[in-house]
């Protein structure tokens, strides 16, 4: 039974992330809090649509940015989830990951970083020696803007120096560091963390990086690979990782990293990858971040989305109710969604 109308979440996401997030499941837990899901109609402006308290979205460029600011003049007291200036950066490979180097969390045993990385934003650059020679190979190409199209996915893993006229700049030149082929996702839903394990690359010994046939190794999306597609590749490079026997980092310090992460990238809804350096087994690197990812594959997803768009909601009744008695700025309302 519906206990009480706390309000309505306006959603706008392209196709494949509504059919994956948007499911009955969610919707029917939503409800019986009060909080009710409306499609946002794409064929018109955002700011003739809802009344919505919150508007939750996954769409780019500048139309949608625009969309979002009319919105936010018409209606200064709803939720955008989250700021697009906020997930803007997210969108460059460089600055995405420079937040990392901003935190300040001390723990007496495990360390934290981001691999050793450079940019090239031209094919002169590209085969200038001086550009990488500080890099130590194998090194992972990846393009430096991640705007959710399936070219900002495809990467390569590049053996040799030589190799690297093969690609395309603009791109992100970091170095491959060995994690025993399991990658650690960290999701983020406001204060809630919770981090799970996927298959990633396999380790390169310094043999196979000399024995390679390849000097350039292409692919995309690893972590979504499903096991048989890892086991049937026919060259082996692939193969099926024992996820069940890597350990899990420890639960206090990748809860902190999330929450240093959310408050200096002031976002609600992200993930971010983190590997174990098998060089040192306590030290952990991040090396991508991404807005909104599948929260779906997370077990019980419902639940711990029901629960943050309530809390989202409680607290901007709050903020109005607070507002009936002193003035509160528009950054102060946005302030206070970040715990
Ligand atoms: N520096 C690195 N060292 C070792 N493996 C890496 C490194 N960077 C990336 N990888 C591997 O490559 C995969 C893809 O890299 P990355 O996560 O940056 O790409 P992405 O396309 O943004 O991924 P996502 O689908 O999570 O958005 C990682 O999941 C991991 O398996
Ligand atoms: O679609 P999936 O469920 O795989 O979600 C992936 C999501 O795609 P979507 O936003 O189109 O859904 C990706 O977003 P873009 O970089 O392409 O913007 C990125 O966030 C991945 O990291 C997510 O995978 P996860 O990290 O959760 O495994
Ligand atoms: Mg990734
Ligand atoms: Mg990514």
């Amino acid at each position: 039974m519906e206990e009480k109308r706390l309000g309505v979440i306006g959603y706008a996401l392209a196709p494949k992330k509504q059919n994956s997030f948007i499911r009955d499941s969610l919707l029917s837990l939503a409800k019986s809090r009060g909080v009710e899901f409306v499609r946002v109609d794409s064929e018109k402006p955002l700011a003739d649509q809802g009344p919505f308290d919150c508007v939750l979205h996954k769409l780019y460029g500048d139309d949608w940015k625009r969309q979002l600011r009319e919105f936010q003049a018409r209606y200064p007291n709803a939720v955008v989830l989250d700021s697009p200036e906020a997930i803007e950066r997210l969108h460059n490979r460089i600055s995405m990951l420079q937040v990392v180097s901003e935190l300040e969390i001390e723990d007496r045993t495990e360390t934290f970083g981001i691999p050793k990385q450079i940019v090239i934003y031209d094919k002169a650059t590209l085969v200038d020696p001086q550009a990488w020679e500080s890099l130590k190979f194998p090194v992972i190409a990846k393009p430096l803007v991640a705007d959710g199209s399936a070219k900002s996915h495809k990467m390569a893993l590049v053996f040799t120096r030589d190799a690297l006229n093969k690609l395309k700049p603009p791109i992100v030149l970091q170095e491959f560091v060995n994690h025993g082929g399991v990658i650690f996702k960290v999701y983020v839903v406001g204060e809630h963390v919770r981090c799970v394990k996927r298959k990633s690359l396999p380790d390169v010994s310094e043999e196979k990086a000399l024995g390679v046939s390849e000097d350039l190794l292409s692919f995309s999306q690893v972590s979504n690979l499903a096991n048989h597609d890892a086991v049937n590749d026919s060259d082996g490079y692939y193969r099926l990782m024992h996820l069940d026997d890597t350990e899990m980092p420890p639960d206090a310090f990748v809860v902190r990293i999330a929450r240093g992460l959310r408050r200096a990238l002031r976002l609600n809804l992200f993930n971010f990858d983190v590997i174990r350096d098998a060089r040192y087994g306590n030290r952990y690197l991040i090396i991508d971040i991404n807005y909104f990812p599948g929260y779906a594959k997370m077990p019980g997803y419902e639940a711990v989305l029901t629960e943050f768009f309530c809390d989202v909601m409680l607290q901007k009744h709050r903020v109005l109710s607070d507002e009936g008695n002193a003035h509160v700025s528009p950054n102060e309302k946005e302030e206070s969604l970040q715990v």
